[in-house]
């Protein structure tokens, strides 16, 4: 365990390796949390990410370590108040009620009632405190878990598969949260196999493919990469073809001509050619442009095991 612990780093995840029968799942996966960040880790059905996260909390045995501010999580003397998770609901007895539920996990982590109380008023459960587990919605399920993994205001918290099944006010409602949660210096990692998922819930995203991340960047430098793989495609008078090689040499983009009157484009933005091409004079007859969408950006990603940073 000599890894320096950096500041802002508070979970370092190393070299994790797991086989079950001759298949292995993890081979190597290693990842950092930061204070502040929405980490979203994504990868396809089978990838690995639940059997990552339960290796990180010591629920499953693997090679390699999680160091927790520079700790294995054992060595901390409250885990509950350094890791909070939550996989997808909550396990509990369904005829207990939802406040009954929270003040008995707040029991056992040693903390007062009225934490579990604040709790169910920042997840947006008051109103159904006194319901029974039995009768919660899916998304209702996932607040009451996500308020029990936060019961004893962890420095990070871990929830798998957060936006499963929610609604699109949920998910957004669910942005806002882990964004509050983040910007008060809690380093949350969020697992998905839907990349747009991400788009909308993280600042980083590490990308999980055959039992390695293959990729980790930011959402913004995601967005950027899916940007320069987008094509351009125009039509414009014969005429007008030499004044565009000209202007794609000068910008520094690329033009291949298609046809006599018609080229792909790349290296630039739709908008900002049409804008070039206003300046110039030079009429477009049609504009349009080909983007891939963050799926296929992301499946290019894991595909070449192209880093990003
Ligand atoms: N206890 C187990 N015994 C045998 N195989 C397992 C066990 N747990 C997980 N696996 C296998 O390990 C692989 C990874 O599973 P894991 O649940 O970690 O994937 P995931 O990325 O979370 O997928 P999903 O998005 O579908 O939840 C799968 O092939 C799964 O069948």
């Amino acid at each position: 365990m000599n890894e320096v612990f950096v500041k802002d780093v508070l979970v370092q995840v190393c070299e994790l390796r797991r086989t079950f029968g001759k298949k292995r799942v993890l081979d190597g996966v290693s990842v950092d949390l930061r204070a502040g960040c929405v980490t979203g880790f994504v990868g396809s059905n089978g990838a690995g990410k639940t059997t990552t996260i339960r290796a990180m909390l010591g629920l499953l045995p693997a090679e390699g370590h999680t160091l927790y501010l520079g700790r294995p999580l054992t060595a901390w003397r409250a885990p509950s108040r350094i890791v909070g998770a939550a996989f997808g609901g909550v396990a509990g007895h369904p005829k207990h009620r939802v406040r009954h539920h929270l003040h008995m996990i707040a029991a056992g982590a040693g903390v007062p009632d009225r934490r579990a109380d604040e709790l169910l008023d920042q997840v947006g459960l008051r109103e159904a405190a006194g319901l029974r587990l039995s009768a919660l919605s899916l998304g209702m399920s996932q607040r009451v878990g996500t308020a029990q993994a936060l019961i004893a205001s962890p420095r990070v918290l871990i929830l798998d598969e957060p936006a499963n099944g929610l609604d699109p006010h949920a998910v957004r409602w669910l942005r806002d949260f882990l964004r509050t949660l983040a910007d008060a210096g809690t380093a949350v990692l969020i697992s998905s196999h839907l990349l747009a998922e991400m788009q909308q819930l993280a600042d980083r995203v590490a990308v999980l493919s055959q039992g390695k991340v293959v990729a980790e960047a930011d959402m913004s430098d995601l967005l950027a990469y899916a940007d320069r793989q987008s094509v351009v495609q125009i039509q414009y008078a014969s005429d007008d073809a030499p004044t565009l090689a000209g202007l794609a040499r000068r910008q520094g983009f690329a033009l291949r001509r298609t046809g006599p009157d018609t080229a792909d484009i790349t290296g630039i933005s739709r908008e900002k050619l049409a804008r070039l091409c206003l300046d110039l004079r030079v009429p477009l007859f049609q504009l349009s442009e080909n983007r891939p969408s963050l799926e296929d950006s992301y499946l290019t990603i894991a595909h070449e095991e192209f880093k990003i940073t």
